[in-house]
């Protein structure tokens, strides 16, 4: 399975240019898509999941031409909108029925398999009954993955599908998207790092629209080599003006202060190189204090 973008712009009516020239192929696997707000992830999803048109540029999913033969990507889709409108008054197992119908999945025994087996993978099997109303908001993003899953989807588009669930959800989430990314694409956007750490096999970094980055995890923490530092300060230390230095983290620890910085040269004295994490090289693309590179 392949999907290829090739110099897709989409300006908005008012004017935004949310993509701008992005040309992308994507094979089976999970893929990542990584930028602040505003980047342009939704957008780009949106395009592939059929319902948004490209200003100009061209899309491909395996041989369908987009939006000529939507019809036929559409029946190989599996989406999560990152605002999910759930039906408040359907129970868990109301819900994905009615989905699943839609979907056309119409014999009934495969209906209820099917409906059993993801909510019981999303770890909801004790409230399939209770109405998705009393449902925390972390129940309701894994009810909304599990509608996502329903027929088996060989593309499975994911917005921001982290949104809202806590630490331990994240894991199980990740665990979920590792065992059903074989034979599949599996979409995720996001703007949290330790997101597509996990199971990513390959990522785009966008920024207003423009990709930034193209290529593995390592690829990524790459942009950051030579210019990821550590140092233990004065507390009391201005860390919002220190020239030429992007702020990574900071930390209090035993009355001093731990630094992680990005500089070219280490702007503090004292200051360690330290080896780049995936935060790091993410802070060196977007800040522009290093250019990606494709591998
Ligand atoms: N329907 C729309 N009409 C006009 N402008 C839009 C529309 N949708 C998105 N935009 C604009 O396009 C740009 C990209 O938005 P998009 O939602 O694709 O980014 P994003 O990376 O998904 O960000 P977020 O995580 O905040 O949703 C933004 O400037 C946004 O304001």
């Amino acid at each position: 399975m392949e999907i290829h973008l090739d110099n897709v712009t989409k300006v908005y009516r008012r004017g935004a240019k949310a993509l701008d020239g992005v040309t992308l192929d994507i094979q089976s696997g999970v893929f990542g898509l990584l930028g602040p707000n505003g980047a342009g992830k939704s957008t780009m999803m949106k395009m592939i999941a059929t319902l948004v048109v490209p200003t100009s540029g061209h899309i491909s999913v395996d041989n369908y031409t987009l939006p000529a033969q939507q019809n036929e990507v559409r029946r190989m889709l599996g989406y999560l909108p990152q605002e999910y409108g759930l039906f408040n008054n359907l129970t868990a197992y109301e819900l994905m029925d009615y989905i699943a119908l839609m979907k056309g999945i119409g014999n009934d025994k495969q209906r209820r398999d099917d409906i059993n087996r993801l909510l019981d993978w999303v770890g909801l099997n004790d409230v399939i009954h209770h109405r998705v109303g009393s449902f925390s908001g972390g129940m309701k993003q894994r009810l909304a993955i599990a509608q996502a899953l329903l027929g088996s989807p060989r593309l499975l588009i994911l917005d921001e599908p982290t949104a809202g669930l806590d630490p331990e959800e994240r894991l199980r989430f990740r665990n979920l998207i590792n065992r059903i990314s074989v034979d599949r694409i599996v979409i995720l956007s996001t703007h949290i790092v330790s997101d597509v750490a996990a199971g990513c096999q390959r990522l785009v970094v966008l920024n207003h629209g423009r990709i930034m980055l193209e290529g593995e995890l390592d690829a990524l923490k790459r942009c950051a080599d030579g210019i990821t530092w550590e140092a233990q300060v004065d507390p009391g230390i201005d860390t919002e003006h220190l020239p030429g230095a992007v702020m990574v983290s900071s930390q209090r620890r035993d009355g001093s202060l731990y630094l992680r910085f990005l500089a070219k040269e280490p702007s503090i004295s004292g200051a360690v190189p330290a080896s780049p994490d995936l935060e790091d090289g993410y802070m060196a693309l977007i800040s522009g204090m290093r250019a990606g590179a494709a591998s």
